[in-house]
Protein backbone atom coordinates (compact mmCIF):
# COMPACT_ATOMS: atom_id res chain seq x y z
CA UNK A 1 0.00 0.00 0.00
CA UNK A 2 1.14 3.30 -0.64
CA UNK A 3 -1.10 5.99 1.24
CA UNK A 4 -2.55 5.87 4.35
CA UNK A 5 -5.73 7.62 5.84
CA UNK A 6 -6.72 7.63 9.41
CA UNK A 7 -10.47 8.37 9.26
CA UNK A 8 -11.81 9.03 5.51
CA UNK A 9 -14.72 11.53 5.89
CA UNK A 10 -15.46 14.87 3.96
CA UNK A 11 -11.63 16.03 3.60
CA UNK A 12 -9.91 12.65 3.00
CA UNK A 13 -12.55 11.26 0.25
CA UNK A 14 -12.22 14.49 -1.38
CA UNK A 15 -8.54 13.69 -2.01
CA UNK A 16 -8.52 10.40 -2.64
CA UNK A 17 -11.20 11.12 -5.17
CA UNK A 18 -8.89 13.75 -6.71
CA UNK A 19 -5.94 11.36 -6.60
CA UNK A 20 -7.85 8.38 -8.14
CA UNK A 21 -9.71 10.77 -11.03
CA UNK A 22 -5.86 11.65 -11.66
CA UNK A 23 -4.64 8.25 -11.83
CA UNK A 24 -1.94 8.64 -9.28
CA UNK A 25 -2.54 5.93 -7.69
CA UNK A 26 -4.87 2.73 -8.01
CA UNK A 27 -7.56 1.75 -5.33
CA UNK A 28 -5.81 -1.07 -4.31
CA UNK A 29 -2.91 1.36 -3.41
CA UNK A 30 -4.95 3.13 -0.89
CA UNK A 31 -5.85 2.15 2.82
CA UNK A 32 -8.24 4.09 5.10
CA UNK A 33 -9.56 3.40 8.38
CA UNK A 34 -12.84 4.30 9.71
CA UNK A 35 -14.41 4.37 13.03
CA UNK A 36 -17.79 2.39 12.12
CA UNK A 37 -18.39 -0.73 9.60
CA UNK A 38 -20.43 2.09 8.06
CA UNK A 39 -17.55 3.84 7.38
CA UNK A 40 -15.91 1.42 5.86
CA UNK A 41 -18.76 0.75 3.64
CA UNK A 42 -19.43 3.81 2.66
CA UNK A 43 -15.04 4.23 1.72
CA UNK A 44 -15.44 0.89 -0.23
CA UNK A 45 -18.68 1.59 -2.25
CA UNK A 46 -17.61 5.67 -2.77
CA UNK A 47 -13.80 5.28 -3.54
CA UNK A 48 -13.22 1.57 -3.58
CA UNK A 49 -9.99 1.86 -1.57
CA UNK A 50 -8.97 -1.07 0.61
CA UNK A 51 -10.69 -0.21 4.14
CA UNK A 52 -10.12 -1.33 8.02
CA UNK A 53 -11.78 -0.51 11.35
CA UNK A 54 -8.47 -0.83 12.85
CA UNK A 55 -5.78 2.31 12.48
CA UNK A 56 -3.03 -0.34 13.32
CA UNK A 57 -3.64 -1.88 10.05
CA UNK A 58 -3.28 1.73 8.56
CA UNK A 59 0.26 2.64 9.86
CA UNK A 60 1.77 -1.20 9.34
CA UNK A 61 0.44 -0.91 6.07
CA UNK A 62 2.04 2.36 4.53
CA UNK A 63 4.82 4.71 5.18
CA UNK A 64 3.16 7.63 4.39
CA UNK A 65 -0.17 8.26 6.97
CA UNK A 66 -2.41 11.31 6.92
CA UNK A 67 -4.08 12.06 10.10
CA UNK A 68 -7.84 12.66 8.75
CA UNK A 69 -9.83 13.00 12.00
CA UNK A 70 -11.15 16.07 13.18
CA UNK A 71 -8.50 17.88 15.48
CA UNK A 72 -9.90 16.42 18.81
CA UNK A 73 -9.30 13.31 17.97
CA UNK A 74 -5.59 13.81 16.55
CA UNK A 75 -3.85 13.37 19.96
CA UNK A 76 -5.99 9.82 20.80
CA UNK A 77 -5.31 8.14 17.50
CA UNK A 78 -1.64 9.35 17.62
CA UNK A 79 -1.38 7.78 21.12
CA UNK A 80 -2.79 4.81 19.43
CA UNK A 81 -0.39 4.37 16.89
CA UNK A 82 2.83 5.86 18.18
CA UNK A 83 4.64 2.52 18.52
CA UNK A 84 4.61 1.29 15.59
CA UNK A 85 5.33 4.46 13.79
CA UNK A 86 9.45 4.34 12.50
CA UNK A 87 11.93 6.58 10.87
CA UNK A 88 10.62 5.61 7.57
CA UNK A 89 7.05 6.59 7.59
CA UNK A 90 5.77 10.41 7.21
CA UNK A 91 2.76 11.67 9.16
CA UNK A 92 0.90 13.98 7.25
CA UNK A 93 -1.62 16.64 9.62
CA UNK A 94 -4.48 18.49 7.66
CA UNK A 95 -5.75 19.74 10.47
CA UNK A 96 -5.95 23.47 11.63
CA UNK A 97 -3.62 24.26 14.90
CA UNK A 98 -1.72 21.32 15.18
CA UNK A 99 1.46 22.40 14.85
CA UNK A 100 4.71 20.62 13.35
CA UNK A 101 6.28 20.86 16.70
CA UNK A 102 2.67 19.49 18.19
CA UNK A 103 3.03 16.68 15.62
CA UNK A 104 6.41 15.56 16.60
CA UNK A 105 5.82 15.59 19.75
CA UNK A 106 2.75 13.69 19.91
CA UNK A 107 4.15 10.97 17.67
CA UNK A 108 6.55 10.17 20.68
CA UNK A 109 9.76 10.12 18.27
CA UNK A 110 11.79 12.40 15.86
CA UNK A 111 10.12 11.42 12.48
CA UNK A 112 9.13 12.78 8.98
CA UNK A 113 6.27 15.15 9.89
CA UNK A 114 4.18 17.54 7.26
CA UNK A 115 2.10 19.74 7.86
CA UNK A 116 -0.68 20.85 5.26
CA UNK A 117 -4.42 22.06 4.59
CA UNK A 118 -6.44 21.03 1.32
CA UNK A 119 -9.62 21.81 0.65
CA UNK A 120 -13.05 20.04 -0.34
CA UNK A 121 -12.52 21.48 -4.11
CA UNK A 122 -9.88 18.54 -3.86
CA UNK A 123 -12.83 16.27 -5.29
CA UNK A 124 -13.31 17.72 -8.43
CA UNK A 125 -9.07 18.29 -9.20
CA UNK A 126 -9.55 22.09 -8.12
CA UNK A 127 -8.16 21.69 -4.71
CA UNK A 128 -5.68 24.58 -3.12
CA UNK A 129 -3.02 23.11 -0.78
CA UNK A 130 -1.15 25.01 1.66
CA UNK A 131 2.13 22.47 2.95
CA UNK A 132 5.03 22.70 5.00
CA UNK A 133 7.41 20.01 6.61
CA UNK A 134 10.12 19.58 9.52
CA UNK A 135 13.56 19.21 8.53
CA UNK A 136 13.72 15.68 8.60
CA UNK A 137 11.41 15.85 5.44
CA UNK A 138 14.16 15.97 2.30
CA UNK A 139 13.45 18.57 -0.70
CA UNK A 140 12.29 15.20 -2.61
CA UNK A 141 10.16 13.49 -0.06
CA UNK A 142 8.31 17.31 0.10
CA UNK A 143 8.17 17.26 -3.93
CA UNK A 144 6.85 13.84 -3.89
CA UNK A 145 4.12 14.95 -1.13
CA UNK A 146 3.67 18.03 -3.62
CA UNK A 147 2.75 15.44 -6.50
CA UNK A 148 -0.14 13.90 -4.28
CA UNK A 149 -1.46 17.23 -3.46
CA UNK A 150 -1.23 17.91 -7.50
CA UNK A 151 -2.86 15.45 -8.96
CA UNK A 152 -6.10 16.99 -6.59
CA UNK A 153 -5.20 20.86 -7.51
CA UNK A 154 -2.51 23.16 -7.19
CA UNK A 155 0.07 23.52 -4.05
CA UNK A 156 2.02 25.95 -2.55
CA UNK A 157 4.89 25.36 0.09
CA UNK A 158 4.49 28.34 3.08
CA UNK A 159 6.47 28.87 5.87
CA UNK A 160 4.32 27.14 8.58
CA UNK A 161 3.55 31.36 10.23
CA UNK A 162 0.90 31.53 6.85
CA UNK A 163 -0.64 27.99 7.75
CA UNK A 164 -3.68 29.65 9.60
CA UNK A 165 -3.78 32.39 6.66
CA UNK A 166 -4.09 29.28 4.72
CA UNK A 167 -6.47 27.51 6.51
CA UNK A 168 -9.09 30.78 6.14
CA UNK A 169 -8.41 32.03 2.63
CA UNK A 170 -8.54 28.25 1.25
CA UNK A 171 -9.18 25.55 3.52
CA UNK A 172 -12.58 27.03 4.98
CA UNK A 173 -13.93 29.82 2.26
CA UNK A 174 -15.54 26.92 0.32
CA UNK A 175 -18.01 27.06 2.45
CA UNK A 176 -18.31 31.03 2.41
CA UNK A 177 -18.44 30.38 -1.58
CA UNK A 178 -21.02 28.22 -1.74
CA UNK A 179 -23.09 30.51 0.72
CA UNK A 180 -22.58 33.12 -1.78
CA UNK A 181 -23.36 31.19 -4.36
CA UNK A 182 -26.52 29.87 -2.40
CA UNK A 183 -27.52 33.58 -2.09
CA UNK A 184 -26.78 34.57 -5.59
CA UNK A 185 -29.12 31.89 -6.69
CA UNK A 186 -32.00 32.68 -4.52
CA UNK A 187 -31.46 35.97 -5.98
CA UNK A 188 -31.88 34.82 -9.38
CA UNK A 189 -35.06 32.23 -8.12
CA UNK A 190 -37.09 35.58 -6.63
CA UNK A 191 -36.45 37.21 -10.35
CA UNK A 192 -37.86 33.96 -12.15
CA UNK A 193 -35.20 31.96 -12.60
CA UNK A 194 -35.85 28.21 -11.98
CA UNK A 195 -33.58 27.04 -8.95
CA UNK A 196 -31.46 24.84 -10.97
CA UNK A 197 -30.71 26.88 -13.21
CA UNK A 198 -29.78 29.38 -10.86
CA UNK A 199 -27.41 27.47 -9.27
CA UNK A 200 -25.65 26.66 -12.75
CA UNK A 201 -25.21 30.70 -13.42
CA UNK A 202 -23.85 31.63 -10.41
CA UNK A 203 -21.32 28.58 -10.02
CA UNK A 204 -20.28 29.28 -13.84
CA UNK A 205 -20.00 33.02 -12.85
CA UNK A 206 -18.17 32.24 -10.12
CA UNK A 207 -15.89 29.59 -11.63
CA UNK A 208 -15.23 32.09 -14.33
CA UNK A 209 -14.24 34.66 -12.70
CA UNK A 210 -11.80 32.96 -10.48
CA UNK A 211 -10.18 31.92 -14.02
CA UNK A 212 -9.70 35.25 -15.12
CA UNK A 213 -7.96 36.33 -11.50
CA UNK A 214 -5.50 33.18 -12.09
CA UNK A 215 -5.07 33.04 -15.89
CA UNK A 216 -5.12 37.15 -16.50
CA UNK A 217 -3.21 38.14 -13.77
CA UNK A 218 -4.80 41.52 -13.41
CA UNK A 219 -5.92 42.81 -10.50
CA UNK A 220 -9.52 41.84 -9.01
CA UNK A 221 -10.03 45.93 -8.26
CA UNK A 222 -9.48 46.21 -12.49
CA UNK A 223 -11.85 43.14 -13.61
CA UNK A 224 -14.57 44.41 -11.38
CA UNK A 225 -13.87 47.86 -12.70
CA UNK A 226 -14.18 46.15 -16.29
CA UNK A 227 -17.82 44.96 -15.03
CA UNK A 228 -19.48 48.13 -13.78
CA UNK A 229 -20.74 50.13 -16.96
CA UNK A 230 -20.72 53.75 -15.78
CA UNK A 231 -24.30 54.56 -14.44
CA UNK A 232 -25.33 51.05 -15.18
CA UNK A 233 -26.45 47.77 -13.03
CA UNK A 234 -23.34 46.56 -11.61
CA UNK A 235 -22.16 49.58 -9.44
CA UNK A 236 -25.43 49.77 -8.30
CA UNK A 237 -25.56 46.29 -6.69
CA UNK A 238 -21.51 47.35 -5.63
CA UNK A 239 -22.43 50.50 -4.27
CA UNK A 240 -25.55 48.06 -2.08
CA UNK A 241 -23.00 45.40 -1.20
CA UNK A 242 -20.76 48.33 0.64
CA UNK A 243 -23.57 49.39 2.63
CA UNK A 244 -24.17 46.15 3.80
CA UNK A 245 -20.70 45.94 4.71
CA UNK A 246 -20.08 43.14 2.36
CA UNK A 247 -16.20 43.34 2.34
CA UNK A 248 -15.62 43.81 6.11
CA UNK A 249 -18.14 41.01 6.58
CA UNK A 250 -15.40 38.88 4.38
CA UNK A 251 -12.47 39.86 5.91
CA UNK A 252 -14.28 39.28 9.62
CA UNK A 253 -15.13 36.05 8.73
CA UNK A 254 -11.77 35.10 7.07
CA UNK A 255 -9.80 36.76 9.92
CA UNK A 256 -12.34 34.97 12.75
CA UNK A 257 -11.51 31.32 11.17
CA UNK A 258 -8.08 32.12 10.97
CA UNK A 259 -7.88 32.77 14.91
CA UNK A 260 -10.24 30.33 15.69
CA UNK A 261 -7.72 28.27 13.80
CA UNK A 262 -4.47 28.89 15.82
CA UNK A 263 -6.38 27.87 18.68
CA UNK A 264 -7.81 24.56 17.58
N1 LIG B 1 -13.77 19.38 5.63
C1 LIG B 1 -12.92 20.28 5.16
O1 LIG B 1 -13.25 21.12 4.30
C2 LIG B 1 -11.49 20.29 5.63
C3 LIG B 1 -11.10 19.52 6.69
N2 LIG B 1 -9.80 19.56 7.12
C4 LIG B 1 -9.38 18.72 8.24
O2 LIG B 1 -9.55 17.38 7.86
C5 LIG B 1 -9.79 16.58 9.02
C6 LIG B 1 -11.01 15.73 8.78
O3 LIG B 1 -12.12 16.58 8.59
P1 LIG B 1 -13.43 16.08 7.83
O4 LIG B 1 -13.06 15.10 6.80
O5 LIG B 1 -14.16 17.28 7.47
O6 LIG B 1 -14.17 15.34 9.04
P2 LIG B 1 -15.19 14.12 8.97
O7 LIG B 1 -15.89 14.11 10.27
O8 LIG B 1 -15.98 14.19 7.72
O9 LIG B 1 -14.22 12.85 8.88
C7 LIG B 1 -13.49 12.35 9.93
C8 LIG B 1 -13.61 10.84 9.88
O10 LIG B 1 -12.77 10.28 10.84
C9 LIG B 1 -13.44 9.17 11.43
N3 LIG B 1 -12.85 8.93 12.75
C10 LIG B 1 -13.10 9.58 13.92
N4 LIG B 1 -12.35 9.07 14.91
C11 LIG B 1 -11.62 8.08 14.36
C12 LIG B 1 -10.67 7.17 14.87
N5 LIG B 1 -10.34 7.18 16.15
N6 LIG B 1 -10.11 6.31 14.03
C13 LIG B 1 -10.43 6.28 12.70
N7 LIG B 1 -11.34 7.11 12.16
C14 LIG B 1 -11.93 7.98 12.98
C15 LIG B 1 -14.89 9.59 11.48
O11 LIG B 1 -15.72 8.48 11.58
C16 LIG B 1 -15.02 10.33 10.15
O12 LIG B 1 -15.40 9.46 9.12
C17 LIG B 1 -9.97 17.55 10.19
O13 LIG B 1 -8.81 17.57 10.95
C18 LIG B 1 -10.22 18.88 9.49
O14 LIG B 1 -9.78 19.96 10.26
C19 LIG B 1 -8.85 20.30 6.49
C20 LIG B 1 -9.19 21.07 5.43
C21 LIG B 1 -10.53 21.17 4.94
O1 LIG C 1 -13.81 23.76 9.75
C1 LIG C 1 -12.68 23.30 9.96
O2 LIG C 1 -12.16 23.41 11.07
C2 LIG C 1 -11.93 22.63 8.83
C3 LIG C 1 -10.58 23.25 8.59
C4 LIG C 1 -10.67 23.90 7.26
C5 LIG C 1 -11.97 23.53 6.76
N1 LIG C 1 -12.63 22.78 7.60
Amino acid sequence: MKIGFIGCGNMASAMISGMLKKGLYKKDEIIVSNLTEEGSKRSREKLGVVTTLDNHEVVKNTKLVFLAVKPQFYEEVLNEVKDELTPEHTVVGIAPGKTLAWLEEKCGQPLKVVRMMPNTPAQVGEGMTGVCANEKVSAEELAQICEITDSFGRTEVVPERLMDAVSAVSGCSPAYVFMFIEAMADAAVAQGMPRKQAYQFAAQALLGSAKMVLETGMHPGELKDMVCSPAGSTIEGVRILEQNGFRSAVFEALNGAAEKGKKM
